[in-house]
């Protein structure tokens, strides 16, 4: 048995590290591991301009601690008033990687989200043109469809037709879900990506709901049946570069997420890579783990992989804190239900 892998450093294309306390108390979660990360708009007010992305970078940078080394990858939230020439000039510049887009109240702070497609259109060409990333978050809002189909009705009434619409558009979809968005993904061209989350590699819908409520396992979109936990488990260990690493590490303060209205979100930041090492050696897939947490992201957004390294050590059961304390109040760290016995060592 592999008792040590060396893999180059880990980027998180999909991450939330909201702001002020909170941003402050998570950061060093991700960035002891992880070398860069694309950052998710969806803060109070959102990150819709250029000058926004500029402002919060700064603010990511400076709650840096001091010898930690970490690269925020910064987004615009796409919403209907959104200026083409803004979202241009913010992708010229580098500061910007990818646009999001939020379907209007699909989930957390997304009413800003786009309500009525038509009014996009000129950015999406233009994204189009320039060859800038949308990532979309693909669950209609539509309160007749059940929510654990809204991923699926999405890709046909929503996702398929935006891209018939625009072609040559590069899209990720994000955090996904079923099977369906494995199989849509998968017939895509080099223009479509997907991210999947680590919790999705690990919990399915009984997780949530069986034996008792489990506040820290919601998430949207929500976990599904097994079967399409085991369709993303195939995805993601199978090392086709259209499938890579987004934790969507979302942090809650407990209070919110325990909660008779509680917040959707699972905090992974803190141990992703242990959860990744003990799903990839479960399916016989340590070989692929490199592919799916650290190249196959960097190849789709044209960026080089980093050229550091990491080592994972697998030994006895590794102890991670049940809570990460910030200013903000209490996170608690998504807890697998199994024991992890590998871990970063250098
Ligand atoms: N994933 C979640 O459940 N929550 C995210 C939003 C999102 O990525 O949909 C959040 O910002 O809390
Ligand atoms: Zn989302
Ligand atoms: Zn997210």
């Amino acid at each position: 048995m592999t008792e040590r892998l060396s893999l180059r450093r880990p980027d998180d294309w999909h991450l939330h590290l909201r702001d002020g306390a909170m941003l402050q108390g998570i950061l060093p979660e991700t960035a002891r591991h992880f070398a860069r990360a694309i950052i998710m708009p969806n803060l109070v007010p959102p990150v819709v301009t250029g000058a926004q992305a500029a402002a919060y970078r700064d603010r990511i940078l400076a709650a840096l601690p001091e010898g930690m080394r970490f690269e925020p990858l910064m987004t615009l939230y796409l919403t209907e008033d959104t200026d083409a020439a803004d979202v241009a000039a913010a992708h010229a510049s580098g500061l910007v990687k990818a646009v999001k887009l939020y379907p209007a109240g699909a989930t957390t702070n997304s009413h800003s989200g786009v309500r009525d497609f038509t009014r996009v259109q000129g950015v999406l060409e233009r994204m189009a043109e320039i060859g800038l990333p949308l990532c979309i978050h693909g669950e209609v809002t539509t309160p007749e469809v059940d929510i654990f189909d809204r991923e699926a009705v999405f890709i046909d009434t929503v996702l398929d037709p935006l891209r018939r619409r625009i072609p040559g558009l590069r899209v990720v979809m994000e955090h996904i879900t079923t099977r369906e968005g494995v199989a849509y993904a998968r017939a895509g061209g080099d223009d479509l990506g997907a991210t999947i989350t680590a919790h999705h590699l690990v919990i399915n819908r009984n997780h949530i709901l069986v034996g008792g409520i489990k506040p820290h396992y919601y998430c949207l979109p929500v976990a599904k049946r097994e079967e399409h936990r085991l369709a993303l488990r195939g995805a993601a260990t199978s090392g086709e570069g259209r499938f890579f690493l987004g934790t969507d590490s979302a942090p809650h303060v407990d209070a919110l997420k325990e909660h008779a209205c509680g917040c959707a979100g699972c905090f992974t930041a803190t141990n992703t890579m242990s959860l990744l090492a003990e799903v990839f050696e479960q399916d016989g897939a340590m070989d692929r783990l490199e592919a799916f947490a650290s190249l196959n992201g960097p190849a789709f957004y044209r960026l080089p992989a980093n050229e550091d390294r990491i080592t994972l050590t697998r030994g006895a059961p590794v102890a991670y804190p049940a809570k990460i304390i910030t200013g903000a109040g209490p996170v608690t760290v998504f807890d697998p239900g199994f024991a992890l016995h590998w871990h970063v060592t250098a």
